[in-house]
Parts: structure tokens; sequence; C-alpha cells
């Protein structure tokens, strides 16, 4: 019988049982990376954290990935050793992270912290328990990144030349079927359990399922390794350093680079201060306010992969980053008008928001791959997240500080564990408005990209299937 296919990329099945095994890690990392964001009122409550001492834990995922350049090691650590040995290293380090965290979360650390520098102060008085928290979720940060770039460059790998954007899309939608069970999930958790920490046992127990099911991944991977080296087909996965000179050089990929950390600045710190922002301007209880922003990631999941077959078939990855990034400053001004303060308005506008938190990554990510060749892709989007991962450190600690600073409108007394407590009411007209600034440089940054495709000639609004 004549060979029908070549290798195992080749057959339909195959390409898509791979996504299925690389995608459900992705759901238990997103779902760690924001399960505390509904909680942010019981920290408050349990741990006597400001909204400070939350931008600040919140601030942990990207210190490790921007000041120790942990992101940069991963990608080259990604293009040397490969996709299976730093799949299962990025899974173990998420595991230490996460253990870190529920420590801190979980009543074992009291007091608070400061750090001087002589007679400077390098940090405020922050709650201990905030800072071995962030400790923890920086580690996290550190495998999860790792994670996302290789789950990237296996699913290119595998798909090529096929239903790429469509992959990336699904792979990314299934992320975010974590961070949606992230927005609803957490506060029954603790209301059942008594806990504050239960949803970070929960991830601990996803990522330990996650790391058996990428093992069976790596058996698939080996098997194509071979074949491709049985069929003559060379990867050309060795890291250089030239590697990122080559790729510094390349304007559109500054272009990508800007718009990624400034759309996303606008989208994940968002995500971590939404239920708090629905609770307070709209005065619904956290209990319900976290299903609101649960939207957004719902709405995305089945619109990024949408978005990326439409991107697969005709093309034009541009243009949906341009308007993409449009909806996002829409979105974002409209919430920081106070008198748009109706319920059915705050669920309108995060359905829209998902749809430009659709459009954009599915149009971003598969472009990188069209304007860097393969062999440097790991160590690109590893640049990629480096850049952006200032934006997911550095906003959330500049909209605690404002809120703390300038936002506070007031305090209520709350009933919590038989325990009157203080709870600390915020108006987040300044935050919104300072989202919206950033989308309006995201869309800058867009047009520039498409600019920059129609003269270098990318292909970015051409379709990605070969016909
Ligand atoms: N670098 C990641 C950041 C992230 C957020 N939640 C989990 N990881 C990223 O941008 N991933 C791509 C995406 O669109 O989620």
């Amino acid at each position: 019988m004549e060979q029908i296919h070549k290798t195992l990329r080749d057959a339909k099945g195959m390409r898509w049982l791979v996504l299925i095994l690389v995608s459900f890690t992705m759901l238990c990392a997103y779902y760690l990376t924001d399960a505390m964001a509904p909680l942010q009122e019981r920290c408050q409550t349990s741990l006597s954290w400001s909204a400070t001492d939350y931008g600040f834990f919140t601030s942990g995922y990207g210190w490790f990935n921007v000041f120790l350049l942990m992101l940069v090691f991963s990608g080259m650590i990604l293009d040397k050793l490969g996709v299976r040995f730093t799949g299962v290293l990025s899974i173990i380090i998420m595991i230490a992270g996460a253990f870190v965290k529920y420590w801190a979360i979980s009543g074992h650390v009291d007091g608070t912290f400061e750090m001087h520098l002589g007679s400077y102060q390098l940090l405020a008085p922050t709650a201990k328990s905030a800072v071995v928290a962030g400790l923890g979720f920086a580690i996290f940060g550190v495998g999860c990144e790792m994670f996302g770039i290789t789950a990237n460059k296996a699913v290119v790998r595998w798909f090529r030349g096929k239903e790429m954007a469509l992959a990336i899309g699904l792979n990314t939608s299934t992320g975010r079927i974590g961070t949606a069970l992230a927005m609803f999930t957490p506060v029954p958790l603790v209301n059942m359990t008594g806990h504050l920490s239960a949803p970070v046992i929960l991830s601990l127990l996803l990522l330990c399922i996650g790391f058996l099911i990428f093992l069976l991944f790596g058996v698939l991977d080996k098997k194509l390794d071979k074949e491709e080296a049985a069929a003559g087909i060379s990867s050309d996965d060795e890291f250089k350093f030239r590697d990122i000179i080559d790729i510094a050089k390349n304007k559109a990929f500054w272009y990508i680079t800007a718009l990624c950390v400034l759309f996303y600045s606008a989208v994940f710190p968002f995500i971590k201060f939404a239920t708090n922002l629905i609770v307070q301007k709209f005065g619904i209880s956290d209990t319900f306010a976290g299903y609101i922003p649960a939207l957004l990631p719902f709405s995305a999941l089945l619109l990024t992969p949408l978005f990326g077959s439409m991107y697969d078939r005709r093309g034009r990855g541009a243009s949906i980053m341009v308007l993409g990034s449009l909806l996002l400053v829409f979105v974002h001004l409209l919430f920081s008008i106070p008198s748009l303060n109706n319920l059915y308005i705050a669920v309108g506008l995060v359905m829209v928001l998902g749809v430009a938190f659709s459009m954009v990554p599915s149009a971003m990510w598969p472009s990188v791959a069209k304007i860097i060749p393969e062999n440097k892709l790991g160590t690109a989007y590893a640049m990629v997240f480096w850049v952006q991962n200032w934006g997911i450190m550095g906003v959330p600690l500049l909209i605690g500080n404002v809120l703390d600073k300038y936002c506070i409108s007031g305090h209520v007394q709350k009933m919590v564990d038989g325990k009157m407590i203080e709870v600390t009411q915020y108006n987040y007209t300044i935050p919104m408005l300072i989202f919206a600034c950033f989308g309006g440089v995201a869309i800058l940054f867009a047009f520039l990209l498409k600019h920059e495709d129609a003269k270098k000639g990318y292909g970015l609004e051409r379709p990605n299937i070969n016909k």
C-alpha cells in the first residue's frame, strides 16, 4: 500500500492529539495565574493586605522573568534543549512556585516587611505574607512563561503549513478556560473549605496531572524527531547568541512586541482588579462579581479559534490587531465613566473586551512566526514575553499604588468570620483611564506594524494555509 503520511505531523488526528496534550497544562497554568484575582477583598480581610500589598503580590509574576532575565534564559534553553526538556522543567518550576504561594497564604507567615538601602526606602512596609506569596508567584511565573513559549513552539512545529493560527488560537483558548475557571471557582472554594489557599491546592493538583499528560506529548514528539531524522528533515534548533541580534534588528518584531506589552498591560492587570472593580462600581458581592470578569475569558475562548481560523484562511492578521486594539480602548473608556454603573453595561463591555482579547492574540502569536524563522522562534517568543512581563509586573504595582493614593472613596464595615472588619472602598475611574491610555498607544503600534508589513511583505495580511 502506498504510504500516505510522511511523518506523524502529517496525520491530522495526531496533530490534534498533540494539541490537546499540550493545551491541558496550559489550562492548569492559567488557572493558577489568576486564581487569586477574585480574592482581592478576602486577602484584605484575612491577611490584612492593602490594594498596594495585593498589587505588589500580583506583580511578583514578572520579578524573576524581568530582573533575572529568566525569560531570555528560558528561550535559550528551549532553542538549545528542545520542547520536551523545557516543557518538563517548566512544569516542575510551576509546581515549586505554587507550593511557596500556598505556604504564604495559608497562615504560616505574619508581620510586615520593609527594605532599605542606606537611608533610602526600597520597599515600604508590606505584609510579609504578600512578599512570600509574591516570591512563590515569581517562581511560578518563570515556569508559566517558560511553558507558554514551549507550547507555542511545539504547536508551530506540529502545525506549520497547516492550521497553525487555529491551533495556536485553540491552545490559547484552552488557557482561557483556566482563566475563566479562576474567575468563578475560587470564592465558592474558599467559602466551602474555609481556607484562602484552597484554589492554590487545586492548582497544585491540576499541575501534577498536567505533568503526566505532558509526558505523553513527549513520547509523540520524540517519535516525530525520529521520523524526521529518518526522512532527512533537519530541525536547526541550536541556539546562537547571534539569534538575539538578528531578531533585535527586525523592526516589525519591535512593533509587535510594543503592541504586545501595551495590549496585555491593559488586559491581564485589568483581570486582576476586575472583580473588585465590579464589587465597588456595580455594588455586587464578590461571590457573584467574579462571574462578570469570567465572561471575558469565556468569550475569548470561543472567539480566539474563530479569529485564528479566519486568519488561516483569509489572512488580514495586521488589520485584526488594529481592530482589536480599538475595541480595547472603547471598552476601558466606557468603564471609566462613573455614571455608567448599570450591570448590563458591565456585562456588555466585558464581552466586547472578550472580542478584543480574542482578536489580538489570535493574530499576534502566529504573526511572530511569519516575521521570525522557526529556528529562532523560541528565542523570539521569549523576547516578546520578556518585554510583556514588564507590563504584567509593573502595571499591577502602579494600579495598586494609584488606588491607595488617589482612589479611596470610603470605608465600610463587613462581617467576616463572625468579626466586624473595615473594608476600603475604591473608585476605579483613574485606573480605567490608565488602561485606556495603554490601549491608545497600542493602536499606534498596530498601525506601524501594518505599514511595515506592507513595506517588507511578511505576509501578515495573507492566509497561513498553504493551498
Ligand atoms: N506571556 C503569557 C502571559 C500569561 C498570562 N496568563 C498566563 N500567561 C501570555 O501572554 N500568553 C499568551 C496569551 O494570550 O495568554
